[in-house]
């Protein structure tokens, strides 16, 4: 396939979501490292803390508190989340930013995020993907494997998933693939992603 492919990718978001530990980010990496012009990345309000290497309105559009809570009761998010005591949110205007650059903007939310979408922005016309592990004891292995949490982190990151799970159950995403094979989810997603392909995996019991 071709490494350009500008021509024919949608520009509607591409939403994704699914579980801590799922491979979100893993198949994203894949997906920009394939495409490098025809996907981006909205930039995000937050009120934490710049950390070393971080640029200003690049990583990050860094605010106090106060701004962040002006720019909520104004309505300049489509969603936000608190995580750690710090505020996160997608304005509608970082969306729109990666559009005019004509790449399809992708955002990496979890499913509150995807609720708040669905009930106030459906004029985004967003494609919803779920990222879904082939099953808890396997998410549970890669998260221990990836080595970045705790025991107790990882217990709430796998009780999380369980209401991801049900939540995408509710049939509430265009699309559901589950990271079993690494380059199958992959190529799924990337069909998904350029808007040539669908994906219907079967969610795992728990
Ligand atoms: N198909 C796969 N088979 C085996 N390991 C995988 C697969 N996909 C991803 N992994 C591994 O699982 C771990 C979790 O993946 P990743 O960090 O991409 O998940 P994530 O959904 O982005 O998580 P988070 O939401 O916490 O950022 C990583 O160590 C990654 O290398």
């Amino acid at each position: 396939m071709s490494a350009s492919v500008s021509a024919r990718v949608p520009l509607s978001p591409l939403i994704l979501c699914g579980p801590s530990g799922s491979g979100k980010s893993t198949l994203l990496g894949r997906l920009f490292d394939e495409y490098p012009n025809d996907f981006g990345f909205s930039i995000s309000h937050t009120t934490r803390q710049p950390r070393d290497g971080e640029t200003l309105g690049q990583s990050y559009h860094f605010v106090n508190k106060d701004v962040f809570q002006k720019l909520i009761h104004s309505g300049s998010f489509i969603e936000h989340a608190v995580f750690s005591n710090n505020f996160y949110g997608t304005s509608a205007k970082a969306v729109a930013e990666v559009g005019k650059q004509q790449r399809r903007c992708i955002l990496d939310i979890d499913a509150q995020g995807v609720r708040s979408i669905k009930a106030l922005h459906r004029d985004l016309q967003p494609t919803f993907v779920f990222v879904s592990p082939p099953s808890l004891d396997i998410l549970a292995g890669r998260l221990a494997k990836r080595g970045s949490e705790s025991e107790d982190s990882l217990k709430s990151r796998l009780d999380a998933a369980k209401s991801e799970l049900d939540y995408a159950a509710t049939g509430a995403f265009d699309h559901v693939i589950v990271n079993d094979s690494l380059d199958t989810a992959y190529d799924k997603l990337r069909g998904v992603a350029l808007g040539v392909g669908a994906a219907h995996d079967t969610l795992p019991c728990f």
